[in-house]
């Protein structure tokens, strides 16, 4: 494991938890210090990367800081990541680090806290983890079994689709939460004392910390300015309406729809998918397209609900 902050921290302490060999390693002293008095093993980031021929090793350092790392990582290298963006990291990795051999990953979870103290061995329990593999193969089989041994579910996809669903369903809330929280502030004392749960909810994800946020949406450029384009519109929409054509109807009704479609439980049926057979790839990309996730895996065969 590489970066032992919230979600570094979190992967460590979980897989410590289902029983595996772990090590850690970080440029924070603090993070270290705090992991070993934890009893964790944090060596130097060298280290850790000379320990990586027989390990599956986690990178957990914010996106700005993947080139300087990946240019050290030995080739043949076992490599996924935790990035919240997956086209620039699958870029990063071919241009370099060509020689390793790499799954993206994203596990769906976090807190607005950050650093090691805010990780927890449970953090991924219940969460989507999402895999973004080149190749179906044993490694893609050993990323996965990481996931699902800290209790979350893999939805395999390809990264440019990744990247437009977490634009809209975790970019724009944190560019929401910002604009929501200044406005409410904007209100003065009178406003803040009287917040309460709209304000609360809308606005949590403002309290992580602003220059992880701002990496986290640059890193999305592309995919994050249609999301807001399409919030814009959204917005500009219910203004009109609001100001004088009528209609407002029309915008919270399709928002109370998506609300809706969020919490209601979809039907889902039980689907093997042979991991050895040709089309695996495919096969896992058209389950996380549509929805559809892994939920465990026998030798190589997956046990998978679509949705
Ligand atoms: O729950 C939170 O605090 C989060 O912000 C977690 C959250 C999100 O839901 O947007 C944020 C970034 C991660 O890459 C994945 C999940």
């Amino acid at each position: 494991m590489i970066g032992l902050g919230l979600i570094g921290g979190s992967v460590l302490r979980g897989a410590k938890a289902a029983g595996r060999t772990v090590w850690g390693a970080t440029a924070s002293k603090e993070d270290a210090d705090k992991a070993r008095a934890e009893g964790f093993d944090v060596v130097t980031v060298e280290e850790a990367l000379h320990r990586s021929a027989e390990a599956l090793v986690v990178l957990a350092v914010p996106l700005p800081a993947l080139p300087d790392l990946l240019r050290k990582v030995p080739a043949g290298t076992r490599l996924t990541d935790v990035t919240s963006v997956k086209g620039p990291v699958h870029d990063a990795v071919h241009r370099y680090a060509p020689e390793v051999r790499f799954v993206g990953g994203h596990p769906m979870a976090g807190t607005s806290r950050s650093g090691w103290g805010a990780g927890s061995a449970t953090l991924f329990e219940g969460a989507a983890w999402v895999v973004t593999p080149e190749e179906a193969d044993d490694h893609l089989n050993d990323v996965m079994r990481l996931a699902l041994d800290l209790k979350a579910h893999v939805v395999p996809t390809t990264p440019e689709e990744h990247d437009e669903a977490v634009a809209r369903i975790s970019h724009l809330p944190h560019l929401l939460a910002a604009v929501l929280a200044a406005v409410g502030a904007g209100g003065g004392p009178l406003a803040l004392a009287l917040a309460a749960g709209s304000f609360g909810d809308g606005t949590r994800v403002a309290g992580s910390r602003p220059e992880l946020v701002r990496a986290m949406c640059e890193g999305n450029r592309d995919a994050l300015l249609m999301a807001v384009d399409d919030a814009l519109g959204r917005l500009g929409a219910a203004r009109g309406s609001l100001a004088s054509t009528g209609g407002l109807q029309k915008t919270i009704d399709a928002g109370h729809e998506g609300r809706n479609a969020l919490v209601s439980q979809p039907q889902r049926s039980a689907v093997s998918i042979d991991l050895s057979k040709p089309g695996a790839l495919a096969a896992l990309r058209n389950l996380g397209s549509r929805g559809g996730r892994v939920v465990g895996l026998n030798g190589s065969t997956a046990t998978a609900e679509t949705s």
